[in-house]
């Protein structure tokens, strides 16, 4: 199995395409990716979706709602950063703007004057700051190879920091069977309770929720989509039945139903 994901290679990405996949290769967005995998370019993505310390990666929510793809499995991973660079005369922090997020209070408590420069990955950071004297990146202390210095490791604002990733495939690879399930969902309607009535279709079957998030539909101001995650699979009865009155619901709209997929903890 091919997949591609976010480069260049040492992202924490890569670290977890390489649990799904024997072959991997990048693009520089999640966007590219999401699109190289609807194309059929390749057969899986493995993309960033939410972190617990800094919460959602819209883009891929984005590219999500805006393309026929499958989920066929989530990675979870401890992401744990270090500080690298040539020598600690650094003028500037390069890195993912999530990995400059997670690490702000460490950051402003230890290199108050260090500009800060988000760029597409935390590899792409490393990168930099092997090229440049003067920029530190931040990233999974592996990268450091034999000419950066670990200059601070899990340097993360709190101990617990995880990452999880989605899996895409083309939609023929869209299974019922897992313990999950992701849709999302575009009412194009605004009512008083719209929002009950689609958090009763799983709360009347006992379906618990373990994510809802909004995101503007791109359509007008105030106008929404929803990402639901159930912990349920497709397979299940009742998950099957919630579905069809969340279409109901949003019958001026449409709902895309991602697919049930199970769970993967990867810890290097
Ligand atoms: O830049 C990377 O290494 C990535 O894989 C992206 C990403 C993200 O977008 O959340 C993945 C895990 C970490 O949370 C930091 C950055």
């Amino acid at each position: 199995m091919n997949a591609v994901t976010l480069g260049p290679a040492g992202t924490y990405s890569h670290r977890a395409a390489r649990a799904v996949a024997a072959e991997v290769s990048f693009r520089e967005s999640v966007t590219a990716i999401v699109d190289a995998v609807a194309s059929g370019e390749f057969e899986r993505g493995v993309v960033p979706i939410e972190n617990s310390i800094e919460g959602s990666v819209s883009e891929s929510l984005d590219a999500l709602a805006d393309h026929d793809v499958a989920v066929t499995r989530e990675v979870v991973t401890p992401i744990r950063h270090a500080l690298l660079a040539q020598s600690p005369e650094f003028e500037l922090v390069a890195s993912h703007s999530q990995a400059l997020a997670q690490c702000r209070n460490w950051l402003e408590a230890n290199h108050p004057d260090a500009a800060l420069e988000a760029v597409a990955s935390t590899a792409r950071g490393v990168e930099r700051a092997r090229e440049d004297a003067r920029v530190a990146g931040i990233g999974h202390p592996d990268n450091a190879g034999d000419d950066l210095e670990i200059l601070a490791a899990d340097i993360q604002d709190r101990t617990s920091n995880a990452t999880r990733f989605l899996v895409v495939g083309p939609e023929s690879a869209r299974s019922d069977a897992g313990g999950k399930t992701t849709l999302i969902v575009y009412p194009n309607a605004n009512y008083p309770g719209l929002l009950l009535e689609l958090l009763e279709a799983f709360a009347d079957r006992n379906l618990n929720l373990s994510r809802i998030e909004s995101r503007p539909s791109g359509e007008r101001l105030g106008d929404y989509l929803f990402h639901f995650d159930v912990d349920a699979g497709l397979y299940e009865d009742h998950m099957a039945k919630a579905v069809e009155d969340v279409e109901a619901i949003a019958d001026k709209g449409w709902v895309r139903v991602l697919g049930s997929y199970d769970t993967e903890h990867v810890l290097e």
